[in-house]
């Protein structure tokens, strides 16, 4: 996915003031940065949630444009993001909001989309819950589900806005884990996180955002060439 000089605006406000930036395939990459620096929109401009009023979006070879369906349909085909809330329906059962896109949207099979919907959750610790509603579930095991949907859709890039924030450290462990599974087969996962422990442990590349402009990168916080401004970043001494 390309990003070039892109510029996003909310009521005349510019939100992304040219942000560029450049992720392979089966890279994960976290954004990191102040609140409001502008992480999540980029998420949201990646998938024509927030339109783009310059610059270029470009995922596997096709241009983006919010405005034309037929774009956002191609670009959609292979993606899926966990959003911050989570966005679950809070109406249907755990596995009705997992087979809901497959089987609708995507015509799979619906018993092959009910054995794969059961075994995410099993691989996410979250056995025996697909008959409950989001709403009797706690905040970790809410995120698991939205998680385990987004990958219901079998995405080859995966956006994530804070998709760690309500695990406890064994769940932690085992989503990472994933990640990293999904990642080595090729899926491309971009994730905004004030999670340093998680940022640490997965990211090929840190990408640190300011005002809404990708202000330094570093691949991964270990790396002898870590990139200064995200050290400090990560030291907590960047200011928004
Ligand atoms: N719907 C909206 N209407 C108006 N302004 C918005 C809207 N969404 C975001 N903004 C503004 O855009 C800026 C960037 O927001 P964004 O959510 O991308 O930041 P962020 O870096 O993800 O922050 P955080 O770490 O707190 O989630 C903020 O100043 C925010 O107030």
């Amino acid at each position: 996915m390309q990003l070039e000089h892109v510029v996003a605006s909310h009521g005349g406000t510019d939100i992304l003031r040219g942000t560029s930036l450049s992720i392979e395939r089966g890279e994960i990459v976290s954004l990191i940065g102040p609140s409001g620096s502008g992480k999540s929109t980029t998420l949201r401009a990646a998938i024509g949630l927030m339109p783009v009023s310059s610059g270029r979006i470009t995922v596997e070879g096709h241009a983006l444009d919010a405005n034309d369906p037929e774009s956002l349909r191609r670009i959609r085909a292979g993606m899926a993001m966990v959003f911050q809330h989570f966005g679950l329906f809070d109406h249907m059962s755990v596995l009705a909001n997992l087979m809901l896109a497959p089987v609708k949207a995507q015509g799979r099979n619906r018993m092959e989309a009910r054995d794969e919907a059961l075994s995410l959750l099993r691989t996410l610790d979250l056995e025996g819950i697909g008959d409950r509603r989001p709403t009797r579930l706690s905040g970790g095991q809410k995120q698991r589900v939205a998680i385990a949907r987004a990958l219901m859709l079998r995405p080859r890039t995966l956006l994530l806005d804070e998709p760690t924030s309500a695990l406890d450290p064994g769940r932690l462990g085992i989503v990472l884990d994933l990640y990293r599974h999904l990642a080595a087969r090729g899926t491309t996962i971009i994730q905004v996180s004030h999670n340093m422990e998680a940022v640490a442990a997965v990211s090929d590349r840190i990408v640190l955002m300011e005002a809404g402009r990708v202000a330094a990168m570093a691949c991964g916080p270990h790396a002898a060439d870590a990139n200064e401004a995200v050290t400090r970043f990560m030291r907590h001494d960047v200011k928004a």
